[in-house]
């Protein structure tokens, strides 16, 4: 599996305010550019967290890359992936309409009445892991249902699990204008952080968009 993670930060590397509330930080440029690599992906992934933030329906916007998609035989959108170990998705989140499949990344410490519930709502849930979702183990899984090219859009907790397991593929972060600040605004990469043997990044591209930097990174 291929692993792209996207996300658009502040100035001073932010993803959004200490509230959790979501900042438009990119422009119109850099949001088509998230839909089209949307659309190139055979998934696309968020922790619970931004889930309960932000509430995103996770699909393709532009009409013509729909069409593109099922030309080539593929589903009108991506399948969508929620790392929620414990089942916090609301079952009227819009990950759960009819638009796209969506797969729910469970643990064993999920309620099984909470399995239920969102199997019912729609979700095809996949366990792996005891307290926290195996992203390896559930990927892996994911692999096996055709799922070969992911994007993952965040949040910081989600991403930093992913470096830690040594997962991602492809970085890009779009770095946008304003400064949001504060102690607890999620940041790229939150989690527990790493002391040593930090991930290594390979500096592909940097690009002006809109009125910011996209900076690509691949991960070797
Ligand atoms: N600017 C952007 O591009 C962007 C993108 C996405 C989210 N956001 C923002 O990020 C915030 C949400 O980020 P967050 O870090 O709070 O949440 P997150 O979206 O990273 O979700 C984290 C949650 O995922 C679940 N999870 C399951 N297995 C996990 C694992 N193995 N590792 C880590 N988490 C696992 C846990 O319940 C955890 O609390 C929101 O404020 C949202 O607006 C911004
Ligand atoms: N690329 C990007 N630039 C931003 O400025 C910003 N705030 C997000 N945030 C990502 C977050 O996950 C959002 O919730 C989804 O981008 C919304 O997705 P929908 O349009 O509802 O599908 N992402």
């Amino acid at each position: 599996m291929y692993v792209v993670v996207n996300a658009a930060m502040s100035a001073d590397g932010k993803l959004s305010t200490r509230e959790r509330e979501q900042v438009e930080i990119s422009g119109p440029a850099d949001f088509d550019r998230v839909d089209a690599l949307r659309a190139e992906s055979d998934a696309v992934m968020v922790g619970v967290g931004t889930v309960l933030a932000d509430d995103p329906s996770l699909t393709v916007d532009g009409d013509a890359r729909r069409e593109r998609r099922r030309d080539a035989g593929k589903p009108e959108n991506p399948a969508r992936i929620v790392a929620d170990s414990r089942v916090r998705t609301p079952t009227d989140a819009r990950v759960l309409d009819d638009r796209a499949e969506t797969y729910l990344l469970t643990s064993e410490a999920a309620p099984q009445d909470f399995v239920a519930e969102i199997s019912e709502a729609g979700a095809e849930v996949v366990s792996a892991g005891e307290q926290q979702v195996d992203l390896p183990e559930a990927l892996a899984q994911l692999e096996d249902r055709g799922i070969e090219r992911l994007m993952v859009e965040g949040g910081g907790e989600l991403i930093f699990s992913l470096f830690a397991a040594d997962m991602v593929d492809e970085l890009s972060t779009f770095v946008g204008p304003a400064v949001i600040g504060g102690w607890k605004a999620p940041t790229l990469a939150d989690g527990d952080g790493f002391v040593d043997d930090f991930p290594e990044l390979s500096l592909r591209d940097v690009e002006r968009v809109d009125d910011g930097v996209l900076i690509r990174w691949d991960v070797p």
